[in-house]
């Protein structure tokens, strides 16, 4: 018990979740392993966003009712949520750099170094000068998650990483997340693709009605029979 306690990287029981008294997630228990990306699955509306927000620290705590659920140091966590786009007329570099600011201990050169390595795993280094509101949305996108890496996140919480990306791109991002596991990090991921879903994760949660339907290895979860029975398809 203890043991497989320790492989896992994010562990919570009975977690609930309600916006206005309109519930949303109900008795969800969970364990995220180290080394596996996870994909999170289910119609529009099932609550793939706002589990990760609630993960990600996101959400207002009061809100959450669960047992186990760790807080982990928010260094630890590099959240991408669903795309926004910023206000402000700020460089790529500089919006990059946003993600070494809970880095509080690293140098200058430090966060300069993660920025530059983060752009060029993003393929983001010719884009480093170009203002975020002049650039194209998958391009913002792959800055977006070049500022989550800048900060070397051990857990990643990506919300549709490879929304707007062109197909080059979206191989590119998720094997990036694959490589984040692989060495170490632990990667859960929202996503619609059920093809990708089997392709790129290792595991996946399957959410139906505000519960989980399925949690497993992707092939497992993501079944003819599963997917029928919760999208219809
Ligand atoms: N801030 C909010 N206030 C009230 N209700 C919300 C809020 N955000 C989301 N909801 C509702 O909560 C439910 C779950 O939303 P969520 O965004 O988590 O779903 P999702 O599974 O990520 O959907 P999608 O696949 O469309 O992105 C939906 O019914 C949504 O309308």
């Amino acid at each position: 018990m203890s043991q497989s306690r320790n492989t896992n990287a994010i562990s919570f029981s009975n977690l609930n979740f309600a916006y206005n008294n309109r519930g949303i997630l109900s008795d969800i228990s969970l364990q995220f392993e180290t080394g596996k990306v996870t994909g999170i699955f289910g119609e529009n509306g099932a609550g793939k966003s706002t589990l990760l927000k609630i993960l990600a620290g996101v959400m207002s705590a009061e809100q959450i009712k669960a047992s186990e659920l760790q807080n982990f140091p928010q260094a630890d966590i590099g959240y991408l949520g669903q795309q926004i786009t910023p206000a402000w007329a700020l460089k790529v570099s500089a919006l990059v750099e946003l993600g070494t600011l809970s880095r509080e201990s690293w140098s200058r050169e430090e966060k300069q170094a993660a920025v530059q390595e983060a752009m060029a795993q993003t393929d983001c280094l010719h884009l480093a000068e170009r203002k975020v509101l002049e650039i194209s949305t998958g391009e913002l996108q792959r800055a977006l998650l070049a500022r989550v890496f800048a900060g070397k996140p051990k857990i990643i919480l990506a919300d549709e990483p490879t929304a707007g990306l062109d197909p080059r791109h979206q191989l590119a991002v998720m094997n990036l997340l694959q490589q984040h596991a692989q060495n170490g990090g632990t990667v859960l991921v929202v996503m619609h693709d059920l093809a990708a879903g089997k392709t790129f994760c290792d595991n996946a949660v399957l959410l139906a009605n505000g519960k989980v339907y399925a949690h497993g290895t992707a092939t497992e979860v993501l079944s003819d029979e599963n997917i029928f029975d919760v999208f219809g398809v």
